[in-house]
């Protein structure tokens, strides 16, 4: 990605100063002559060669790293150990850990958590498996199961690389819903592989949360794993971010004064994401969607060696219209991009029919930006946190977890998801819709509690419901 202005980010620079050689106001002149303001200095170590000094530095128009990182090479005596932001420094070290839940002060409380008195409570869910969800952390944990194999938008970068999207999203469901979460990345992008290994570690976890794996192999794991363990197995790409679409897409239609019927939808990116947005839509009772991948819209004309393109295809685009995305745009109402950054254009938009509703979701890069076009849309959504209208699976994971967990359901279904999108529609009221505002902030607490409380009656009502409430 192009490096953007960092205007009015604070970065935090480590200076080795060689005292023979420079003087620390030549630095400083440098930063400031490359658009940083110094706005606080720590001095980490001094002596009669050399001080190492850490700089708060908050940029201006101008300053970007590379900026600073160039102006301070040009510097004689001054080497730069160290380049870090706020971002960075808040990974330092990861970002979740585990607590215990009562101290351990004597012998008495060692031998009781652990060994000789644990014993007994080992031999409690020998006799009764099902002890396992009163007597060990079952009851509240998910697995955040990634390959790294589509890690946002970011493509295979690979399971260490999308360790810090996996230790957010555990963040994200204690935060939001007190669920113990935790991130494994998987060193195989082997469909068997990661089925065995999610079977395998799945006695600890009350639930599975697939991540970030690309399509179509998210697919095959995702149904093999669904009837081969008797909990929730929950692929967020797909059906967490169907959910939060099909809720905001909900209120722009309303707000466009649209029928989902007649609405003509064109989805772009045809993965994980747009296969189940498109598969709920169509449940709602959508009758026009057309889907475009990188080689064009998919249609019932040609046929796909991806077997879920092929249901694509065959499911969708009744009028069998042909081409690529510019095509798939002329007088569509709605685009939902979960394809890739900047791929649209204003003249796309434009080209659309009147009020269009634009849901640009790739991550971390949209679709396309919405100031090159709000004048021209009537909503606009992103994944983002920076933009109003976060349309993001945040909004529905930690509450359909945490009403599948309490209601310890055996899985979660079309019913628990319908509720799951209908809960997070119904949290802005009438009076409050507008385009700005068509789908609730991921900080608005009824969101988790509204999900939830539907999401259990779904699980009651259709029957893979194991117990009625939380205690
Ligand atoms: N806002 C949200 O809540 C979510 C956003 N996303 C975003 O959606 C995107 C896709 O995610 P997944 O479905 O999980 O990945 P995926 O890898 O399963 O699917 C991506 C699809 O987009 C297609 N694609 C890539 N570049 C394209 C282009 N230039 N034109 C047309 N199609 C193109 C690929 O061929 C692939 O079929 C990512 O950017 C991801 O960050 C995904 C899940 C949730
Ligand atoms: C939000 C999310 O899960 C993604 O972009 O992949
Ligand atoms: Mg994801």
């Amino acid at each position: 990605m192009k490096e953007r202005s960092m205007d009015g980010k604070t970065l935090i620079l480590r200076l080795e100063i060689d005292t023979k050689q420079a003087q620390f106001g030549k630095a400083a002149t440098a930063i400031e002559a490359a658009g940083g303001d110094i706005i606080a200095i720590d001095v980490i170590h001094t002596d009669k060669n050399y001080s190492v000094r850490d700089l708060t530095v908050k940029t201006t128009a101008a300053g970007t790293a590379e900026s600073l990182t160039k102006a301070l090479q040009s510097v004689p005596g001054v080497r730069l150990q160290h380049l870090s932001d706020r971002t960075f420094l808040l990974h330092l070290g990861g970002k979740i850990s585990i607590q215990p839940k009562t101290p351990i002060q004597n012998r008495d409380d060692l031998s009781r958590v652990y060994t000789p008195e644990v014993a007994r409570v080992c031999q409690a869910i020998h006799e009764d498996p099902s002890k396992a969800y009163t007597l060990t952390i079952k009851r509240n944990t998910v697995a955040v199961v990634s390959d790294g194999s589509a890690v946002l938008g970011l493509g295979n970068i690979g399971p260490y690389s999308a360790m810090p999207v996996m230790e957010g999203k555990a963040m994200l469901f204690k935060q939001f819903a007190d669920v113990d979460a935790f991130p494994i990345c998987l060193d195989t992008q082997d469909t068997e592989q990661i089925i065995t290994a999610v079977k395998q570690l799945s006695p600890a976890f009350g639930g599975i949360n697939l991540e970030d794996i690309s399509a179509p192999r998210c697919f095959e794991i995702e149904k093999r794993l669904r009837e081969e363990l008797d909990i929730p197995v929950f692929h967020d790409d797909q059906h967490g971010t169907a959910v939060v679409l099909y809720a905001g897409l909900l209120n722009a239609l309303k707000l466009t004064n649209r029928n989902l019927s007649e609405t003509k939808i064109v989805i772009c990116g045809i993965g994980a994401a747009g296969t189940a947005c498109t598969k709920m839509l169509l449940a709602g009772g959508a009758k026009h969607i057309v889907g475009v991948d990188r080689e064009g819209i998919l249609t019932a004309d040609r046929t796909y060696s991806n077997p879920m393109w092929q249901w694509y295809a065959e499911h969708t685009n009744p009028e069998r219209v042909n081409g690529g995305l510019a095509d798939a745009l002329q007088h569509a109402d709605v685009f939902i991009g979960v394809s890739a950054g900047g791929i649209l254009t204003r003249a796309h938009i434009e080209s659309m029919a009147a009020d269009p509703i634009v849901f640009a979701m790739a991550n971390p890069e949209p679709e396309i930006r919405p100031e090159l076009v709000e004048d021209i849309v009537a909503v606009f959504a992103t994944g983002r946190s920076d933009y109003p209208n976060q349309i993001n699976n945040v909004l529905c994971f930690p509450g359909i977890f945490r009403g599948a967990l309490d209601s310890r359901a055996t899985t979660i279904n079309e019913e628990m998801k319908l509720a799951a999108a209908e809960a997070i529609a119904s949290v802005i009221g009438e009076d409050e819709l507008n385009r700005l505002y068509i789908i609730p902030s991921v900080f608005n607490t009824r969101i988790v509690e509204e999900v939830r409380r539907r999401v259990m009656q779904a699980a009651r009502q259709s029957g893979v419901a194991r117990r009625k409430t939380r205690d």
